[in-house]
């Protein structure tokens, strides 16, 4: 009988096998997280075997680590084109609606996912779920608009609470700001919620990627599967 892989290895797959929607002077979206780190790590040895691509980063992080491995990348203020974006999800739901932000990094995944011309998600099976909302949804607001925004949101019906860091602080993104993680239950219209929590002002960006993602490569113990829309 064949042994089920682990979570992390079916990570791996689903990121090797994203690999293939990856071409010659392509500039390439590098997103943020285990699996997308997983990305960025098989990408870097093909560009050590010769692979000419450029990246563009999602997060600190992941730029961090594309450098490290000698992925040439873009700086974000220069970037005007985007051919293929891979990232992780929190959420993989119908439609391939998704939650992302558990890392933190959803504001540049999203500009970076919505500028790319593919957007493929790469995620364990665990991922898949019938209704997006069992994990909680980041809203990454302005510092100084917080309190103001959790109102609002609590008038929605969500349940906000401040993100903290490992060490007990306030969460900081990338970009300075906090993320309030909504606890939201079974959302049956995730557009409606989004489109709502969109029009409050301080909100900078939420974690629902809708109708964003051009395909997503889910790998469990029968395999890599492919999704789309
Ligand atoms: O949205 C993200 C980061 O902001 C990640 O893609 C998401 O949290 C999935 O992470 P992982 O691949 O570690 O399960």
């Amino acid at each position: 009988m064949l042994a089920m892989p682990s979570v992390d290895d079916a990570k791996v797959m689903a990121a090797r096998k994203s690999l293939e929607f990856v071409k010659p002077g392509m500039v390439v979206g590098l997103g943020s997280g285990s699996t997308a780190t997983h990305f960025i790590r098989l990408l870097g040895e093909q560009v050590q075997a010769g692979l000419k691509v450029r990246g563009i980063a999602s997060s600190q992080a992941s730029e961090e680590l594309a450098v490290s491995l000698g992925i040439p990348v873009i700086d974000f203020r220069t970037a005007t084109e985007i051919d293929v974006a891979i990232d992780g999800a929190d959420e993989v739901g119908p439609e391939l609606a998704l939650i992302k932000g558990g890392g933190g990094a959803l504001l540049r995944e999203k500009i970076v996912a919505s500028a790319a011309k593919q957007f493929v998600i790469v995620a364990d099976g665990s991922k898949v779920v019938k209704h997006l909302g069992r994990f909680p949804l980041p809203v990454e607001v302005i510092q100084l608009a917080e309190p103001l925004v959790r109102h609002r949101l609590e008038t929605l019906g969500l349940k906000p609470s401040r993100r903290k860091a490992k060490d007990g602080s306030d969460y900081i993104t990338d970009e300075g700001n906090f993320i309030l993680d909504c606890a939201c239950g079974e959302m049956n219209d995730p557009g409606k919620i989004a489109a709502e929590i969109r029009a409050i002002v301080g909100v900078v960006e939420h974690g629902l990627f809708l109708h964003m993602a051009t395909r997503a490569l889910i790998a469990d113990g029968s395999g890599v599967r492919e999704l789309l829309p």
